[in-house]
This record gives C-alpha cells, structure tokens and sequence, in this order.
C-alpha cells in the first residue's frame, strides 16, 4: 500500500448525533480513521455503541451530522463495508456452507472460498450441519467467517466474541490484526478491550444519554 494511502481516513465522522427513545444518546461525535486502524467502541449497556455501528453502516439516519465512508455518505448496502450486529443474520436451516455459499452469490465480490472460510475459524467437522443445529460459539464463528470471506475493507461489529470460546478469541485476534495488516479497517463495540498494538487501535468511549 502506498504510504500516502495510509494516512488518508477513509471513514469520517462529522459532529455525529443520535436521538432515540426522547434523548440524545450522543451528539457531538467526530473522529475519522485510516486504512489499518481500529475503533474499540466502549461504553455502557445502553449508551448507544450499537445505535453508532447501525448508524456508520447506513442503516438508521443521524438525527444531525453525517458519516461518510470513502467520501460518500453512509448508506445501506455500502460497497466495501461488512457489517455484523448482534443476530448472526444467517439462514437457520442451510448448512453454514451453504450460508457463506449463498453470501459469496449474493454479493458477486471476489472472496476467499467458503470451505476455506469455515476452516480458518475450525467450522469443517460441522459445515454441513443446519445452522440451527450448531452452538451459539459455532453460529457466531460462522458469521465471521462470512465477514472475513467478503474481503470487505471496513468492518463494523458488534460484540464479535460473544459467545465464543478462548479460542475462537484467538482466531478473531489473529483474522483482524491481518484485516488491519492488509490496509483494513474495523470499528468495534466491546466490553472487553481489543488485543491489538497501541497504534492499531483508539478507543472511543460514549457517555450517558442527555435529555433533548
Ligand atoms: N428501536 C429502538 N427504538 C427506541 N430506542 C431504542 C431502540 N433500540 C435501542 N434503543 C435505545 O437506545 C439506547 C442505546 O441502545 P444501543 O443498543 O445502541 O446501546 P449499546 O451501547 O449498544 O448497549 P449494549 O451494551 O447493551 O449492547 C438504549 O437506551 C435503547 O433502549
């Protein structure tokens, strides 16, 4: 990658605000974030790191602001954008082989094959298991590894490792320290600090909700 491609941020956030429920969850909110960066989104419940993620990923409006990825407002869809909310948003009763067959058709990018997605996070014993029939640490590592199949280059997650075993913690450390590596960029919500360099990662934490 070009050293002048590394500093540019691809994804801006202009004085960012978010109204739900009568209050405003945020207001305010800017920062930006270049290739090979990650966002560690910390707060408490309720504070809105879920609302910020949908928000990035065009799929709910700011109440003011705006926020752009690769200049272009924020929309529902983005080319270059993966997005993973707390549901795994996958097929119950296709195989997790046939999930990241069908994402690979649906989004006609160029992705690593499925089989060897679901090898990377340890899924080839159960691949052509019904979805509904794998554990809630196995859904959850199929759903990611339908994120790193898609080689899209910002990821947006919420609680990735929930669920998962220490040792699907160590496969989402390994797979997003080579997402950054490779120009990548990630914002996401935790409740447990990010395993990454200091100069990978910032953390951007939200505050209480304030009345409107
Ligand atoms: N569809 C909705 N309509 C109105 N209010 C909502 C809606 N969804 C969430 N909220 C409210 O918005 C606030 C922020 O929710 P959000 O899920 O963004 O928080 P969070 O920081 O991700 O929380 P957690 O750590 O519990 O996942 C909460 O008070 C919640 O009740």
């Amino acid at each position: 990658m070009p050293s002048h491609e590394q500093a540019r941020p691809l994804l801006n956030a202009e004085a960012l605000a978010c109204r739900r429920g009568g209050r405003y969850l945020f207001k305010g909110l800017s920062f930006e974030l270049a290739p090979g960066q990650a966002l560690e989104l910390r707060g408490a419940n309720g504070s809105g790191k879920s609302s910020l993620l949908r928000l990035l990923a065009g799929l709910m409006p700011a109440a003011a602001g705006a926020a752009r990825w690769s200049g272009q407002p924020a929309k529902a869809g983005q080319a270059g954008v993966a997005y993973l909310g707390h549901l795994n948003g996958l097929s119950p009763e296709l195989s997790a082989l046939d999930n990241l067959r069908f994402a690979r058709q649906l989004s006609g990018d160029p992705a690593e094959p499925p089989d060897e997605a679901l090898r990377a996070w340890g899924l080839e014993a159960v691949a052509m298991r019904p979805v509904q029939r794998l554990s809630q640490g196995q859904q959850r590592r199929t759903a990611l590894a339908r994120v790193g199949m898609a080689r899209q280059r910002l990821w947006l997650l919420d609680e990735p490792c929930a669920g998962l075993d220490e040792a699907g913690e160590r496969l989402f450390d390994a797979r997003l320290a080579q997402h950054l590596a490779g120009g990548g960029l990630a914002v996401i919500a935790t409740h447990q600090p990010l395993r990454l360099p200091a100069g990978q990662c910032r953390p951007l934490v939200l505050g209480q909700p304030t009345a409107c």
